[in-house]
């Protein structure tokens, strides 16, 4: 199903939340909305399932004006950051709550939500928990009986508003790729809120960066990085430092030990390894403030055969590419 926002406006008093939105999310695509705390994100997703009344502009499905249809009639899926289970319920009966609660006319046979349910299981890969309630599960597997849950009633979108937001960095790394998978399995049209770049890059088909209300830039996480529209993109999905009229990415620069064409002396303050790569922090000795410049460790090893690393000695920065934007 297709998802098409036209001129969508939305206002909390004198705050403008979404301000003149138009996206076209295709069938089977998983669409990330990143930005900042109050961008408007979570607005925009509440107005796309129905939770909100838009002020102005139109949700579209399929090409069909769904703006004043309710929500329960637009066949979503959600999951949130506090996607609380029944906790009075086992995992099996937390999975199957949609179904049961049909009208008899449209409800399954219990055969058939076995089925259903046993189903959703093995495809978040939890068959074996149905018979345990909540809190006999970690926070992760939470989250992904939460999913099955939403996904039990065959919505026709699934919305997600920072799914994973709640749990540690190992869990949510592990559950971005897990939800990349099951989608490339389903295909359902997805549409999940974040405001963490690296989750938004790895998981999604295409992103849509939001500030203000306002969209920055839509596109596929290659172009984001390789083609970023405003200098607010760049800066929100990179560690970028004013260069020239430009700005320079932390693994776009080198180091040497002298002065060259095109470079700037720079006191190193800081050397930090994390895994297979170093960051190196200078302060610009021209007075030009902090930079980070950030190298595949054997380059430092390497380096350090040549150069003194030790900190508050002066080296000299390269760019090999610098970013500029028109105007
Ligand atoms: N029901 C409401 N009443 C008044 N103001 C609201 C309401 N909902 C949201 N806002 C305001 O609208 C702005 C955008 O909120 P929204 O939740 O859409 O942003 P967000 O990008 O999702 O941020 P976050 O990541 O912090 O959730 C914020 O300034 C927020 O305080």
């Amino acid at each position: 199903m297709s998802i098409e926002v036209r001129g969508l406006q939305k206002a909390f008093g004198p705050v403008v939340v979404c301000d003149h939105l138009d996206l076209d999310i295709a069938s089977g695509e998983l669409v990330a909305l990143l930005g900042p705390s109050g961008s408007g994100k979570t607005t925009l997703l509440r107005i796309i399932a129905g939770l909100e009344v838009p002020d102005a502009g139109q949700v579209l499905f399929n090409g069909e004006d769904t703006t004043h249809t309710d929500v329960r009639q637009r066949h979503v899926g959600f999951v949130f950051q506090h996607y609380a289970l029944f906790a009075h319920m086992t995992i099996f009966e937390n999975v199957a709550f949609g179904l049961r609660v049909r009208p008899k006319a449209t409800r399954p046979s219990d055969a058939d939500i076995r089925r259903k349910v046993q189903e959703l299981l093995q495809l978040v890969q939890l068959d074996s928990v149905g018979h345990r309630y909540p809190h006999q599960l970690s926070g992760g597997q939470r989250q992904r009986i939460a999913l099955a849950r939403a996904l039990a009633v065959e919505p026709r979108v699934l919305l997600l508003d920072e799914p994973f937001g709640a749990l540690d960095a190992k869990v949510r790394k592990e559950l971005r790729r897990w939800l990349r998978r099951l989608h490339d399995e389903v295909h359902l049209t997805s549409v999940f809120v974040t405001h963490d770049q690296e989750e938004a890059m790895e998981v999604a088909d295409r992103v849509v960066v939001m500030n203000q209300g306002r969209i920055e830039q839509v596109g596929t996480p290659e172009a984001l990085y390789d083609t970023p529209a405003t200098p607010f993109v760049l800066r929100f999905l990179s560690d970028v430092a004013p260069w020239g009229e430009g700005f320079v990415r932390p693994q776009d620069l080198t180091v040497q030990p002298h002065a060259g064409e095109g470079t700037v002396p720079a006191v190193l303050a800081q050397v930090l390894t994390a895994g297979p790569r170093t960051r190196l922090e200078f302060r610009r000795a021209d007075g030009g403030g902090d930079i980070d410049v950030e190298l595949p460790r054997e380059q430092v090893q390497a380096l350090r055969a040549t150069t003194s690393l030790r900190l508050g000695h002066t080296l000299h920065l390269r760019a090999e590419r610098v970013t500029r934007f028109q105007g």
